[in-house]
């Protein structure tokens, strides 16, 4: 590796993909830029930051199965701003790692073939990732290709919060909760350890259009709220977060709703979008003078809120809250409604810093802290996806 290498990542989403541009110095991967491509725009376009100027470029290409117009009209548009022939390798984010992935690997077939079985178990992100993983290997052969995984960060949770309550046989099957969001929460933990060390439980919410928590002791993951699947937790854009199994009971057996339709429901139809009849994301939804508008809103901060006071109990106290993500990073309303419901423990939030996106939003006086870290799953999977290579 020169000094001069370049490392992309691509972070492949349930809406958006991230694609993140490194330099290599050293051991170290520093981010140079970002992009954002929006996969549900029409039409679709590449916002790319550099520093603090940030370009909006269209794209002509369609959004096809295999992904090629996008790949080679992203790499050409990136060539005009970094010096792509200096390319080296490329980190994917990966949902689910399954038991078998519990740290970065190399993208080999087996490795490959390893996330493809995972397809059943995230079967609206696995599939996003492959197609970019495989596209990239046909038209750019040269490129070390490394995955990232979102399950890894929670391989550190007791067996008995990873339980369902199910027959044991299942459990032994894998039918039981991983955990996701991991390289977030991998980067939250560094960050706190950094800014606020004395937040020995926490528990950070990532609010984006997936959202889940994770409860976190010293850095260490000891429950999420998203277990067996990314539907599970709270509420999400369109997910509905963890829901009575008898309603899919009830939808399969009387109302004869085939699985694509159940399916459909639970991953596309529900949450925000599905209570409010109005639209998956709550900068609508908070300009909308409209009650089911509103009732969206508070069903979401309900939930978290009940979520945290669920987390509290794994980790046997708390310390601090710590939003994050699109929503969590940049919505006071949703941070201010969530702190509201926890005052009775403890947690009162300064309008003032919250309305500042400030680091620390909790008063003087609140028993328990809350903070707002920007998280940066990118750079996560490029200081994995460095580690592996420098293990070659
Ligand atoms: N600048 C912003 N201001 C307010 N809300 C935002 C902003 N950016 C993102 N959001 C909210 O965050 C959501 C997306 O969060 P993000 O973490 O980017 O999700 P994902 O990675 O799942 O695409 C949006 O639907 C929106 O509700
Ligand atoms: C795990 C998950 O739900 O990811 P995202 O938030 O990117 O949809
Ligand atoms: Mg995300």
């Amino acid at each position: 590796m020169s000094s001069t290498d370049l490392l992309l990542t691509f972070n492949a989403g349930s809406s958006t993909v991230k694609v993140g541009v490194f330099s290599i110095d050293g051991a170290v991967a520093r981010h140079l830029g970002r992009g954002v491509i929006d996969l549900r725009a029409e039409p679709l376009s590449l916002g790319l930051t550099r520093g603090s100027q940030t370009f909006d470029m269209p794209l002509k290409a369609e959004v096809t199965d295999d992904l090629h117009g996008v790949i080679d009209e992203t790499f050409a548009l990136l060539a005009d701003e970094f010096d792509m022939a200096a390319a080296v390798a490329v980190g994917h984010r990966v949902v689910h790692g399954g038991e078998r992935f519990t740290s970065a690997v190399a993208l080999d077939d087996a490795a490959t073939d390893g996330i493809e079985a995972l397809i059943p178990l995230a079967p609206l992100h696995q599939p996003q990732a492959l197609r970019f993983i495989r596209a990239l290997r046909h038209l750019k052969p040269h490129l070390v290709q490394t995955a990232s995984f979102d399950t890894a960060f929670h391989a550190t949770q007791d067996d008995l919060v990873r339980r369902l309550a199910i027959p044991r046989s299942l459990h032994e099957e894998g039918i039981k909760r991983y955990g996701f969001h991991g390289l977030s929460y991998k980067f939250i933990a560094s960050e706190l350890a950094r800014k606020a060390p004395h937040a020995a439980k926490a528990v950070v919410a990532h609010l984006g259009s997936g959202a889940s928590l994770c409860a976190m002791e010293d850095g260490i993951s000891r429950d999420c709220s998203m277990g067996f699947s990314t539907l599970d937790g709270i509420p999400m854009a369109t997910r509905p977060g963890c829901l009575d199994p008898g309603v899919i009971l009830h939808l399969a057996g009387e109302r004869k709703r085939s699985l694509g339709e159940i399916e459909d429901l639970l991953y596309h139809r529900s949450g925000l979008l599905g209570v409010s009849g109005i639209s998956a994301d709550t900068r609508d939804l908070l300009t909308d003078g409209r009650p089911e508008a509103r009732q969206a809103i508070d069903l979401f901060t309900l939930r978290i809120a009940g979520e945290i006071g669920r987390m509290a109990a794994t980790l046997g106290g708390l310390d601090a809250v710590v939003f994050t993500a699109g929503i969590g990073e940049h919505q006071p309303e949703i941070r201010a409604g969530v702190a509201k419901r926890l005052f009775w423990l403890g947690l009162s939030i300064d309008e003032t810093a919250n309305a500042a996106d400030s680091f620390t939003i909790s008063t003087g006086e609140s028993r328990i802290a809350a903070h707002v870290v920007a998280t940066d799953e990118e750079q996560v999977i490029a200081d994995e996806a460095l580690s592996v290579l420098r293990a070659r």
